[in-house]
């Protein structure tokens, strides 16, 4: 996940492969609780990991199901065994269950119906989260709930329920205040239909009829047929009994899919076509974990999307996307559209409007003005700074595209803390004029799907130019590699530490047992080739199966690497190396010749120098805070030496390139060098600051 205070996307050109969307939430909540109710085990795939499944499948655990592996692992299947709908006679558990909703409702209606002695506790925003109208239907039957702190309002305390005074009247539960307390009753009844058929009324209207959908469908895999009359009766046959279905897919959440279909739809596919994925030659998007037998009601993005012009095919739980070919698709088609049954998945066609061929007009979104933020007022004035011309009216949207290339403009997009603005406004860094792309608080979309843009960064491309590189050269403990490492977390770009694979193949080399000089530069340059060198995401350096992090950081594995680094054949043998770090959406480097020869096109050189007394004492204080020991006038000599060797090689010296900016940190903070840099870097941007 990016959590820095902005994300720069790079202008964008192709998009082509394969993403794998997280599990839906609602979807795995019920799932999970579903497969404990049933008879017999239940092989759960793709279920989402997160906070909310975690402490369902807690609760689970703690009532006795048998769950393998214990945590979610990615790619491998969760096993549930459940109680085949009852529970020991003397059954008692106090369960946490967090902040997740998801868990709480459904579970305190089946523990209700259930029986036993059962405290269903969490956190204290839990505690202001009403629960008073589940707990009234659920007494209406004979369940015993008691209310422990405010009335209506969990924790609560559950014991065994009397059925006797239970008749044939229907249960009934308010639909407009959140349709969970439905989805509950749903889901527990069935526990208690043995002999009789249960009737649930619903009173007053009933919102959000997808969800209730989902839960149909859910309860029709697990055995459970329920007759939907119209939205307001639903009736749970009599004879009713859950029976795990075997094995069950968590489908992916269908508005998560919405953004790769637009993708798929405004971007050419890779101009290599030579190893084209589909009958058609066409390179294109493949979403999987959401498709054609989706039961969620934002599938039917789908069907706007087409109508725009995007190629789309469709398996079970896969879809492909591809552009139309010119004129036929693309550049896409503009559409009026009433949008209520798509309300979220819409506010993707809103971006999806600055690539059609006239003005596109979406109906109906009266809600987008209550929801994170008011999403038609923040779609009106974000799509504006692009360019666009927008109308706005209380319940639609009418979007005209910048007129011609020209009239794009490069945008710092503000999120709201919302984060489908986040994600949808991702999809402007494909405009025509290539401008990048400014994306506030990219961590807002951690709400449903915390690594958005890295999927998004591993099927887009873009030519190599356009991604930024910050180069930062200097001698030796000038500060470059710690100047280097907070330029890139504040920018949420990668790093390229290039010292450490001079200092990598000078250990490689020596513990060889090769003498690092001349005689042996071809056998010390085919080593650097195949290293099999991985940094990983704490920045720690391994070697094969060795992290070698501590062993190279030594001043002698610095000397070795000035040694090694001064042979031609090895600085060649390494150029492949450091230009694939070179990845979206950005890139800082930390070197000697950075700017001189690996990046040369780089947009910001800086060129980093701090007194050698001055450096001196820092590789000091940093070998002893270490606890290697060090003397200073040894190092003052060695980095001397060092200096003087890096200056002049014949390859590759350093020196600051033409181009650079100068920066003696001698009397700064390295906070001052830090800010000193990222305000180099934002005056180079279109932007201006965030
Ligand atoms: N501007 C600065 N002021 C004070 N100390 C600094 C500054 N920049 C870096 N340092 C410290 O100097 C030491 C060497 O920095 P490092 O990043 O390893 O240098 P290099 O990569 O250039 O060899 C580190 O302990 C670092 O914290
Ligand atoms: N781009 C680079 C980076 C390092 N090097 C060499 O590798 C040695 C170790 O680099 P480093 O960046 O890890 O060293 P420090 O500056 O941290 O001491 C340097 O002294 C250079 O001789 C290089 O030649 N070219």
């Amino acid at each position: 996940m990016f959590t820095t205070e902005f994300l720069d996307l790079p202008a964008l050109d192709t998009a082509h492969g394969t993403v794998s969307l997280p599990g839906s939430k609602s979807i795995s909540n019920r799932v999970l609780l579903l497969a404990a109710l049933s008879q017999g085990t239940t092989v759960i795939h793709d279920l989402l990991d997160s906070d909310d499944t975690r402490v369902m499948l807690a609760a689970l655990r703690q009532l006795g199901c048998r769950i393998a592996p214990d945590a979610v692992v990615p790619g491998q299947a969760i096993e549930v065994t459940g109680i085949g709908g009852q529970l020991p006679a003397d059954a008692a558990a106090t369960l946490f269950l967090g902040n997740a909703g998801t868990a709480m409702r459904p579970l305190t209606a089946a523990l209700a119906v259930l029986g036993g002695s059962f405290e269903m506790t969490g956190v204290p925003r839990m505690y202001e989260r009403p629960i008073g109208d589940l707990v009234d239907a659920l007494r209406q039957l004979g369940c015993r709930i008691a209310y422990l702190g405010n009335e209506g309002f969990p924790p609560l305390k559950i014991g065994r329920p009397d059925f006797s005074r239970f008749g044939q009247a229907p249960i009934q539960v308010r639909g407009d205040v959140s349709s969970q307390f439905l989805t509950s009753l749903l889901m527990a009844l069935p526990l208690q239909a043995g002999s009789r058929d249960i009737v649930i009324e619903v009173v007053g209207e009933l919102i959000s009829r997808p969800y209730i959908h989902i839960t149909l469908e859910l309860l029709a895999r697990f055995g459970i047929a329920v007759k939907n009359e119209n939205w307001q009766r639903f009736v749970i046959p009599a004879g009713s009994r859950y029976r795990s279905p075997g094995e069950i897919h968590v489908e992916a959440d269908a508005s998560s899919a919405s953004y790769f279909i637009a993708l798929g739809a405004i971007a050419t596919g890779m101009a290599d076509t030579a190893d084209a994925d589909n009958a058609t030659g066409r390179k294109s998007i493949r979403i999987l974990g959401v498709g054609r037998d989706s039961i969620q009601g934002d599938i039917r993005f789908v069907e706007a999307a087409r109508a725009m012009g995007a190629q789309v095919e469709s398996g079970p739980n896969w879809l492909q996307v591809a552009r139309g070919e010119p004129g036929q698709g693309w550049p896409l088609k503009a559409i009026d559209l009433d949008c209520n049954h798509i309300p979220d998945a819409a506010m993707t066609l809103a971006v999806m409007a600055l690539y059609a061929d006239g003005t596109t007009t979406l109906r109906n979104i009266a809600s987008w003005r209550v929801k994170e933020t008011d999403r038609i007022a923040a779609m009106a004035i974000e799509l504006r700074k692009l360019g666009a011309t927008v109308e706005e009216g209380p319940d639609y949207i009418r979007i005209t595209p910048p007129a011609s290339r020209a009239d794009w403009k490069a945008a710092s997009i503000h999120t709201y803390d919302d984060h489908r603005v986040a994600m949808c406004f991702s999809l402007a860094a494909f405009n025509p004029a290539k401008l990048p792309v400014r994306i506030e608080d990219p961590k807002c979309v951690a709400k449903t799907f915390p690594d958005y843009f890295e999927a998004l960064f591993s099927v887009c491309q873009t030519e190599r130019e356009r991604i930024p590189v910050i180069c930062i050269d200097g001698p030796t403990a000038s500060g470059k590699g710690t100047i280097a490492a907070e330029v890139a977390r504040a920018l949420g770009y990668q790093l390229l530490d290039s010292g450490a694979l001079y200092r990598i193949t000078g250990l490689a080399a020596s513990r060889a047992g090769l003498a690092l000089d001349e005689s042996n530069e071809e056998t010390i340059a085919e080593m650097a080739l195949d290293m099999p060198v991985r940094f990983d995401a704490q920045q720690r350096v391994w070697l094969g199966d060795e992290d070698i992090s501590l062993a190279i950081r030594s001043e002698q594995a610095g000397m070795n690497a000035s040694r090694v680094s001064a042979l031609p054949a090895v600085r060649s043998a390494l150029v492949d190396l450091q230009l694939a770090f070179q990845t979206l959406p950005g890139l800082v480097a930390d070197g000697r010749d950075m700017g001189t020869v690996i990046f040369p096109h780089a947009p910001l050189k800086v060129y980093l120098s701090a007194s050698a007394q001055c450096r001196a004492e820092r590789r000091y204080k940093q070998l002893i805070s270490k606890g290697i020991s060090a003397n200073i006038s040894t190092l003052l000599a060695d980095l001397e030496a060092r200096d003087a060797r890096d200056m002049q090689r014949a390859t590759a010296p350093l020196k600051p390139a033409e181009d650079a900016l100068l920066l003696d940190s001698s009397e700064l903070t390295i906070e001052q060098v830090v800010a000193q840099v990222l305000s180099w870097w934002q005056e180079r941007q279109p932007f201006g600051r965030a």
